[in-house]
């Protein structure tokens, strides 16, 4: 049974689905001569989930790098109950950090007071424990010797998964040493030889041999290998998605790996997820997810500093404030930070996390003319020493009232890939989902999302969104977002944060009409056969 019961006439649950109606409630403005006229829309939305749960299979380009394999480990060890001892005593296994298991959402309010409940109760949604991983890397070590490489996980806990880990062997994967840095060659020992259009061909038998022998019911792709270039986009080239096949078939060098993996899984009908900074999803590729309508996701995980930055920018402009001047720094020692050490792949990076204000600055024209923004620099630097910890280090300096200055400084420490892995479990869990949600506008028919699966965009740095979808990067909206779908996935309406119950001088008026409305209500709620 649903650990969230809806009981309401605009809601009906049968044995695979619940369907939910909701009015869509929308203000549309046209401003002409300096006014702002106003016009409220409401549509007539029905949105329909299947609630069978799939045998989820995830394929991590990368699995043998630091997320992918920290990852893999940490739900093995979940799965097990795993504890284990450390200086600060007796650690057990968690989600945290990730937004669907370690996060709640507030359902309403009763007596007592208001309710929350895990995000992962909203809907039926893939548990973690029962995902079955594989992937690829150029690196062939298994994935305990690369738990072990990375250097994230505490030794305690490393030793008692061991043993299942090192059963786990990433497959041979494409090596184009011109997309990523000339430092990664030395661990390039598990490459595919061949043409690109060779190589596509063996990711999707790849594919196909892992839905085989796993018997999962649904695989999604996910690339957590290392940043690459950005690749050239190029018409005759890469700009259909004819022009990006024939492309492969003719070995173009402009063709990189990581759209080589996007291509196959589209073809093979997996969604496809971009959890670096780079180009993979040139506009053929958009065209070829279109067209084969499977899901496409990304850019660039937003696991810290960046995330961070999505709050304060949104925190200072909400509040009237003016940021002029924007430091990011930070040092980490692990292999990414070597491979952004190289400057192609370090201007990847470098794009994804200096765009991230530009909604909320152009939100404001109050503090901001057309066009101005604050400074902001972006700085990388590789330090071995520090491995996976990374030291992140913001200055924002803003304008304040009559001319004054607010100067904020921040030091942030962490595992990296602490952060981002759980974010993987995001993107999957949640692209999962949104493949068993259908909805329909009025009358017409019911639809899938769009390919351009835009509700991730609260997981990344440089949220891919359809063409003409405004690109937002504010934390809480973006969270806000998929907290109202679940919502309207129930009938729920959006959250508003009014509490107007709370606020009336005369609260019989509300409990009367309260009442009224629970006489209305039907006793349980309609069971479809
Ligand atoms: N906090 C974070 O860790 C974080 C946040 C945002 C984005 N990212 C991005 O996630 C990616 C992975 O981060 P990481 O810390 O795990 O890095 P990592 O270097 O430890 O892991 C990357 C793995 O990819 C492998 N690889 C490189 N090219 C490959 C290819 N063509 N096919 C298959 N495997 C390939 C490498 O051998 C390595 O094992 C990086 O691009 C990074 O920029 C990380
Ligand atoms: O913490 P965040 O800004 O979201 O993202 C991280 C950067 O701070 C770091 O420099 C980089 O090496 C990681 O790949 C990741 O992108």
């Amino acid at each position: 049974m649903p650990k969230v019961e809806v009981h309401s006439h605009n809601v009906q649950y049968s044995k695979d689905a619940v369907e939910a109606n909701i009015s869509y409630e929308t203000t549309e403005v046209r401003t002409l001569n300096g006014v702002h006229k106003v016009y409220p829309r409401s549509t007539e939305f029905t949105f329909r989930t299947e609630t069978h749960v799939p045998k989820l299979g995830v394929m991590l380009v990368g699995w043998g790098g630091n997320n992918g394999s920290t990852l893999t480990a940490t739900c093995l060890a979940n799965s097990l109950g795993t504890t284990w001892n450390t200086k600060h005593g007796q650690k057990s296994s968690n989600y945290f950090g990730s937004l669907t298991q370690a996060s709640t959402v507030l359902l309403g309010s009763s007596p007592q007071g208001e309710v929350y409940v895990p995000m992962k109760d909203m809907l039926p949604m893939v548990a973690p424990n029962d995902i079955i991983f594989d992937g690829w890397d150029i690196s062939s070590l298994n994935i305990a010797q690369a738990m072990e490489r990375a250097k994230v996980l505490d030794y305690d806990l490393q030793r008692q998964l061991r043993s299942r880990l090192e059963t786990m062997k990433p497959r041979a994967s494409i090596y184009n040493k011109d997309f990523i840095a000339a430092n990664q060659e030395d661990r390039a020992d598990n490459t595919i030889s061949g043409s690109k259009y060779e190589q596509l061909e063996q990711i999707r038998q790849d594919i196909q041999d892992f839905k085989r022998t796993s018997k999962v019911d649904k695989v999604v792709v996910l690339w957590t290998a290392n940043t690459e270039r950005f690749c050239q986009v190029q018409s005759g080239v890469n700009v259909t998605a004819d022009e990006l096949l024939d492309s492969i078939k003719q070995n173009h060098n402009e063709i990189s790996p990581s759209t080589l993996f996007a291509v196959a899984s589209i073809l093979e009908g997996c969604p496809y997820i971009n959890g670096s900074p780079q180009n993979t999803f040139v506009p053929g590729c958009l065209e070829l997810a279109e067209k084969h309508q499977v899901f496409i996701g990304g850019d660039d995980f937003k696991s810290g500093q960046t995330k961070f930055k999505s709050v304060m920018v949104d925190f200072l402009v909400n509040a009237g404030l003016k940021p002029v001047s924007i430091a990011s720094y930070n040092h980490l020692g692990n292999n990414d930070g070597k491979n952004l050490s190289a400057p192609q792949q370090f201007k990847s990076k470098e794009i994804s996390k200096s765009n991230v204000v530009d909604d909320m600055v152009q939100s404001n024209q109050i503090l901001y003319a057309d066009g101005e923004k604050p400074d902001h620099c972006v700085v990388i630097k590789y330090v071995p020493y520090v491995g996976d910890s990374k030291r992140a280090m913001d200055e924002y300096t803003s304008e304040i009232m009559m001319g004054g200055l607010n100067t904020i400084a921040v030091h942030n420490t962490c595992e990296d890939s602490l952060l981002a892995s759980p974010l993987i479990l995001d993107l999957v869990i949640l692209t999962e989902l949104f493949q068993r949600i259908t909805f329909k506008v009025a009358d017409s028919p019911f639809q899938p999302f769009h390919h351009v699966l835009s509700v991730l965009g609260y997981l990344c740095k440089a949220p891919l969104v359809p063409s003409g979808a405004p690109l937002i990067n504010a934390l809480f909206r973006q969270r806000s977002c998929i907290e109202n779908i679940l919502r309207a996935c129930l009938g729920l309406a959006p959250l508003n944060n009014m509490g107007l119950e709370h606020k009336l001088s005369d609260g019989s008026a509300w409990k009367k009409a309260q009442i009224k409305t629970e006489s209305g209500l039907m006793n349980g709620f309609t069971i479809l056969d």
